[in-house]
């Protein structure tokens, strides 16, 4: 029973209709005032997105307002809470929560006409035409595992590379932990603008272009978006964004396996083609097991594997100069050449590089910097990859094809 069905009694039902929490009825203005502000908002910022009104209900002198979201909608609903909250305190007067709630078969409606038909389980396979064309290879940054140091990487890694000349952006899709924002120095800079229902990229450290669904939502907020709205709002991060021309979009992806990864590579299969992933760990065993399983991700998914990466190699104390390896230096080197992929190059356990990463300062933008030879180094280990990957591709090989050849 939804809070604005009325229980209906059954012949023969003797159960006491349940006293329920006061609210609005459907023929309060209220519900009308409140989808029209709505409506109102969405159209100001160039929206043509509809979200209907699904309750209201008042406790405690505050109006809690739940709109249906779909894939589309999503996050741009979530982007526009605290405005739509504002107006609609005025509109109402009264304090107003609003919410959103996923619809069913979301992910089904917001498919662009033309686009793939969804696959297994309802959710949406956007396919690479949702891919703008200005994007002409992808670098997919994945760690079996969370905490790794996979966006510290991706940063790195986007700004080393704009260093060395190519047209960046830097995509968060981490989409359960979105930390890119806070790496760039988001909080300088603000949210991100909304233009003709496109949003336009920050323009960060060394130029690289970067969204992340952090500028969206709230960054204290949880991410607690599912299945469909997960992959909506992945793909219009990729596809409603004004990108411009890309040499490279990196992408920092989400750990794990899951349907958000397998989405992402599918999403963007002819970029990656020209591109490829590196994978992430740390040394210890634990990690190394996890980063196995995020190659046979890769494998899966015909996305081309340029290597390992080793992070937190070793810790370089910043007093005596002294090394220890605290989660056993070498063993992502070790693993690379028992599964035959190349090793990428290793970064040290530095303080530096997670005060960089908590001020928005990558490690890169200080090239004198332990952290910034370090990540130099691995940029320019990938730059030779990515040259080799490319030459390949243009050599006439199959996009999509698994390739492991040492950079
Ligand atoms: N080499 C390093 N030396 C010191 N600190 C590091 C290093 N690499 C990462 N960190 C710090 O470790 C923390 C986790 O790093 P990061 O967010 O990059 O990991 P992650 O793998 O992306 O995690 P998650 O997937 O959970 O978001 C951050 O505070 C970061 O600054």
């Amino acid at each position: 029973m939804t809070p604005d069905t009325p229980h209906q009694h059954g012949p023969g039902c003797s159960h006491t209709t349940p006293p329920s929490p006061p609210q609005a009825s459907q023929a309060d203005p209220r519900r009308a005032l409140a989808s029209q502000t709505l409506a109102n908002l969405l159209k100001q910022d160039g929206h043509t997105l509809e979200a209907p009104l699904s309750a209201l209900s008042e406790r405690a002198g505050v109006i809690h307002a739940v709109f249906m979201a779909n894939a589309q909608t999503a996050p741009v609903l979530s982007a526009l809470k605290p405005r739509l909250e504002q107006a609609l305190e005025k509109a109402l007067g009264q304090p107003v929560r609003a919410s959103f709630m996923a619809q069913r078969g979301a992910a089904r409606e917001a498919l662009a006409p033309g686009a793939p038909k969804p696959a297994h389980h309802g959710q949406a396979e956007p396919g690479p035409a949702a891919v703008p064309g200005g994007i002409h290879a992808a670098l997919a940054v994945a760690s079996g595992k969370g905490g790794v140091g996979k966006s510290t990487v991706a940063v790195n890694l986007a700004c080393g590379l704009a260093k060395l000349g190519l047209r960046v952006g830097l995509l968060d899709a981490d989409i359960h932990g979105p930390s890119i924002a806070r790496m760039m120095g988001a909080g300088k800079a603000g949210k991100p603008e909304v233009k003709g229902g496109k949003l336009i990229p920050l323009t960060g450290p060394e130029g690289v272009r970067y969204v992340s669904i952090a500028l969206l939502a709230d960054e204290r907020q949880a991410m607690i978006w599912r299945g469909p709205m997960v992959m909506g709002a992945l793909t219009q991060l990729i596809k409603d964004v004004v990108w411009g021309e890309l040499d490279l979009l990196v992408v920092d992806m989400p750990p794990g396996t899951g349907d958000a990864q397998i989405t992402l590579t599918k999403t963007l299969a002819p970029q990656l083609a020209k591109g490829g992933a590196v994978v992430v760990s740390t040394p210890q065993a634990v990690a190394l097991m996890d980063a196995r399983r995020g190659l046979t991700l890769f494998e899966r998914t015909k996305t081309p594997v340029l290597g390992l990466v080793e992070n937190m190699s070793f810790f370089a104390c910043p007093h005596c100069q002294g090394e220890t390896a605290l989660f056993g230096h070498g063993g992502v080197a070790r693993e690379a050449e028992a599964l035959n992929v190349p090793f990428l190059g290793e970064v040290p356990l530095l303080p530096a590089i997670r005060e960089g990463g908590d001020e928005g300062v990558p490690s890169v933008s200080e090239p004198g910097s332990a952290a910034g030879k370090a990540f130099m180094a691995l940029a320019k280990n990938v730059a030779a990859s990515l040259a080799s990957r490319q030459s390949q591709s243009l050599g006439g090989e199959q996009p999509g094809a698994h390739q492991q050849s040492a950079p």
